[in-house]
């Protein structure tokens, strides 16, 4: 049977005990909210995009992964959100977490320290074996796509 409860191990980096440690801010939520470890208020101008630091590490089990979203909130009313979304932490990465931001607003929008930036979804990674082969199965669809079935 598959696994459904995993405890991940988290290291808070030297310098931010006052960081809160990705936290959901509601029983079911999905995503932990990810926090700017940024040093001081950090301002990024319409365009510009900025890694933020979150302040800690981790150590994903084998085959789970985080994926590093953007907040609806700070894209609906701020169009700050992350360029490479949905950003991926390895199992494997001992790193920073780290959020790359992208302000797509018109505005300049300034990253407190402690502020929620981002969040983050941690899912399961089936192991994947590439096989090589030189004809593939029928299927109705075959080679459409990129909106063959529809006008627009
Ligand atoms: O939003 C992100 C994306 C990645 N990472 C870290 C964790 C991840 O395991 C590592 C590598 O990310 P990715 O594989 O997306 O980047 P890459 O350009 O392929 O770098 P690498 O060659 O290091 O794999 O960087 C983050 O902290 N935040
Ligand atoms: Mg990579």
């Amino acid at each position: 049977m598959l696994q459904t409860e995993f405890e991940v191990q988290i290291k808070r980096l030297p310098g931010n005990e006052d960081i809160h440690i990705p936290a959901k801010m509601s029983d079911l939520a999905a995503g932990f909210d990810l926090y700017a470890a940024v040093d001081e208020p950090l301002t990024l101008g319409p365009g510009q995009r900025v890694l933020v630091p979150t302040g800690f590490a981790m150590a994903l089990p084998p085959q789970l992964e985080a994926q590093v979203r953007p907040r609806s909130g700070l894209a609906y009313k701020h169009g700050l959100t992350c360029l490479n979304s949905p950003g991926t932490i390895d199992a494997d990465y001992r790193g920073e977490v780290k959020v790359l931001l992208i302000n797509h607003g018109n505005h300049g929008f300034t990253i407190e320290r402690n502020e929620r930036i981002a969040q983050m979804v941690i899912q399961y990674v089936p192991e994947v074996k590439l096989v090589e082969v030189d004809e593939l199965s029928d299927t109705e669809r075959g080679e459409g796509g990129f909106g063959h079935t529809g006008t627009k």
